[in-house]
């Protein structure tokens, strides 16, 4: 077999569509009623593309990365649900043979294997000294055979690869690669291995955590997120696998609370671009621009206006930091292939007016597009992404495309499966949970996302009219206080949670009536803050909370970053009492209460789920992702803590387990999907493959298609076959 009909085969551009119907094309419906309202919820959005259209030109395949090319990784799937022969693009038998060694072959009681594989630490597996390029649970699997990860073809030499990210391996490029590739002489004689990399790199970390000590917070963050920020342009491989190994460290610096001051320094601590940049200023250009993007797969896209950042408002395009963040966490958690991850800023101008005064800004110098010049601008991207990626699609063709908010439903799901555990904490059956008593403190679009998800499991649940009429256990209050049916000009979506007048409705209580009042009053069961307003959980309100009709009164703070945390866990447990759970957005320390007992400080973060909606959207292949998909997530996270954890206030699992939990939320979204009748499958697992799968199998399935980072041997085009790049 020669090299150029190897890469013929190489499952690149055309690959998947063999398995794959037709792409669904067709303008956006640009008719949606409300679609103003729509859009402005969608500060972020993400964008599940399935296949992409045949590429004007084809990419590079990159190293070791998923399915674009020859890895143990892209070839686990295929080899478990295809016998020899069957799955095209992966022409070497060779390879093809190596990677049935890496996996094993399949047996039903694989998902056994894997959750036994899964109780191994990742460092133990990365000491065993052999990895595997498949999930991390899958690692033993590769620690038992003779690992060798997949060959990539890289189309550059030299300097170009030791400056591509994507390929870089710095020191760990063997003397025969450095041969191959160009490279010798380009770097010191001396051939570090991987883990000798990974050391050297958490050792300077651990260095400058120590060389900080005492520093101001924010200085000790920023230099955390620049050490990690300079290794993710240097070399992802290694990048993604210490963040991987280490997430607990790491989520914070990469995602909330870090991200919020790296987006609001963002100007000047610019110093490489990352993902793409449409501006009002590109208008009639981007269907063009869309094709500058180098990767010609894109499974996951984050956009984002930068109209509401965390709770730090108009960041305008220094937001872009949190679609880079949430990607981040997608790779991580949830093992996305990071060449097929997309982040976007969507510039439309800010109305921040620091930001536009400030000379090293390095955005669109104009106030906020609003109306429809802003719809024109977000209508015309979207087409490009379209027209690019048929199956992406934002969040007002939700009933037409794969898509969804982690904002409005991840968010929702995580309040879900904490409203639930707040049941089971007070030691009640999840049929109560029609009967708590919940104030919402924020009605923007993630308030409203929990207040809809919430409304609808209450109304699955027994005893309750479905129309859910006279049932409304909910008190709302936004900037201007509780709202009711008085409350002139609300929004729809707002409106039905509106308390009217009627017996019970609102308890001595009136239009606009502040927070303390309406705690006071209505003793709730659970305090739930989505208002981006720090502290408003005061002493005051805390202790009114005490007075709560519940035996163990929930207090989720949801808002981000830390600085915008409605109430700190030591409050809580301090005014509340020591009964309180208490769960929050950004994560805190726990905090030690009398008898040598703990106050669990819970994360309630939309990252426990979007990464496994995301992840089992995709390899369902479902077109769209339903109520019934994102209900399924979010009850499969809330089952995931026990009873005895329940007791001692635990509601979510820690963020360790992120894999573990992603692989299982992603399992149960597929396994919705092929309830729904939804699922058709992805690349050579079709929909009867999916449906013929026991739900152990598809946590197996997901667990095994997670990319997992580490070094494959390169190898440089040959004469005769494509070059790409
Ligand atoms: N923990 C998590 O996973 C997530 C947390 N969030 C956080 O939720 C917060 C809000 O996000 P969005 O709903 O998208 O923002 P938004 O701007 O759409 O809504 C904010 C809401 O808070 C209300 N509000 C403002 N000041 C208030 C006050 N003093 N009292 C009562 N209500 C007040 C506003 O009237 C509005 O209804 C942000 O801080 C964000 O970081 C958002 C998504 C996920
Ligand atoms: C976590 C998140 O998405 C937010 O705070 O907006």
């Amino acid at each position: 077999m020669t090299i150029k009909r190897m890469a013929a085969k190489t499952p690149r551009s055309g690959q998947e569509s063999a398995y794959m119907p037709p792409p669904s094309v067709g303008p956006p419906d640009n008719a949606s009623t409300g679609r103003s309202r729509v859009l402005r919820a969608r500060a972020r959005v993400i964008l599940t593309t399935h296949r992409s259209s045949p590429p004007l030109r084809s990419p590079p395949p990159r190293q070791g990365r998923g399915e674009g090319i020859l890895t143990a990784g892209a070839l686990t799937a295929a080899t478990l649900q295809n016998p020899p022969g069957r799955r095209e693009g992966i022409s070497s038998d060779s390879v093809r043979a190596r990677a049935t060694a890496i996996v094993g072959p399949r047996s039903r009681g694989g998902a056994g294997m894997w959750r036994h594989a899964a109780r191994r630490s990742s460092a133990q597996i990365r000491r065993s000294g052999v990895m595997s390029s498949s999930s991390s649970p899958s690692a033993p699997a590769a620690a038992a055979g003779a690992a060798v990860p997949g060959p990539c073809i890289v189309h550059k030499r030299g300097t170009d690869i030791l400056h591509d990210p994507w390929f870089n391996k710095d020191t760990a490029f063997p003397m025969t690669e450095r041969d191959r590739l160009g490279l010798r002489g380009l770097l010191p004689p001396r051939v570090m291995s991987f883990e000798q990399q990974y050391d050297r790199f958490i050792n300077s970390f651990r260095s400058l955590e120590h060389n900080t000590r005492g520093e101001p917070d924010t200085i000790v963050a920023l230099a955390k997120w620049r050490i990690l920020n300079r290794l993710h342009d240097r070399n992802e491989t290694l990048y993604y696998r210490v963040l991987i190994d280490n997430i607990k460290d790491f989520a914070p610096i990469i995602y909330t609370p870090t991200v919020g001051l790296v987006c609001e320094n963002y100007s000047g601590l610019f110093r490489r671009p990352r993902g793409m940049y449409f501006s009002a200023k590109d208008k009639g250009e981007m269907m063009s621009m869309i094709y500058n993007w180098p990767a010609e797969k894109v499974d996951m896209i984050v956009v984002t206006d930068g109209s509401r950042i965390l709770g730090l408002g108009d960041l305008g395009v220094q937001g872009i930091g949190i679609p880079i963040g949430k990607l981040d966490v997608y790779v991580a958690a949830a093992g996305i292939n990071p060449q097929k991850v997309l982040p976007i800023m969507l510039d439309v101008g800010t109305n921040n007016t620091k930001l536009l005064e400030d000379k090293l800004y390095l955005g669109l110098r104009q106030p906020r597009l609003e109306g429809e010049e802003y719809l024109s601008v977000v209508d015309e991207f979207m087409e490009a992404v379209h027209a690019r990626w048929p199956k992406a699609v934002v969040q007002r063709y939700r009933n037409r495309f794969c898509m969804f908010n982690d904002d409005v439903q991840g968010t929702a799901g995580v309040a879900l499966a904490g409203l639930l555990g707040a049941v089971r904490a007070q030691g009640r059956p999840l049929s109560d949970f029609t009967k708590q008593k919940i104030v919402v403190v924020g009605a923007g679009s993630a308030g409203i996302g929990v207040l809809n998800m919430a409304k609808q499991a209450m109304l699955r649940m027994p005893g309750i009219n479905r129309s859910g009429e006279g049932h409304n256990q909910f008190w709302v209050l936004d900037k201007d206080g509780l709202i009711t049916k008085a409350r002139k000009g609300l929004d729809p979506a707002v409106a039905r949670y509106a308390r009217g007048f009627g017996p019970e409705e609102v308890q001595d209580l009136h239009e606009g009536a502040s927070l303390v009042e309406v705690v006071r009053k209505v003793k709730p069961h659970v305090l739930l803050g989505l208002s981006g307003v720090g502290g408003i959980f005061n002493e005051e309100v805390l202790k009114a909370m005490k007075e709560s009709d519940s035996p163990r009164p929930a207090i989720f703070a949801m808002s981000n970053p830390t600085t915008k945390a409605e109430c700190t866990p030591e409050d809580v447990f301090k005014y509340v009492g020591e009964n309180a759970v208490f769960a929050s957005g950004s994560p805190f320390s726990n905090v030690t209460l009398g008898n040598g007992r703990q106050g669990y400080a819970n994360q309630a973060n939309n990252m426990y789920l979007f990464p496994g909606i995301g992840l089992g959207a995709l390899l369902s292949g479902a077109r769209h992702i339903t109520d019934g998909m994102l209900q399924s997530a979010a009850e499969c996270l809330a089952s995931y803590i026990t009873d005895d954890e329940i007791r001692k206030g635990i509601l979510f699992p820690s963020i360790s387990s992120i894999r573990h939990i992603t692989a299982r939320v992603g399992a149960a979204v597929v396994r919705a999907a092929v309830d729904e009748d939804l699922a058709e499958g992805r690349c050579d697992v079709d929909a009867r493959d999916l449906k013929s799968m026991t739900e152990a199998d598809t946590v197996d399935y997901v667990a095994r298609k997670m990319w997992y980072p580490i070094y494959s041997p390169l190898l440089r085009y040959w004469r005769g076959v494509e070059e790409y790049r």
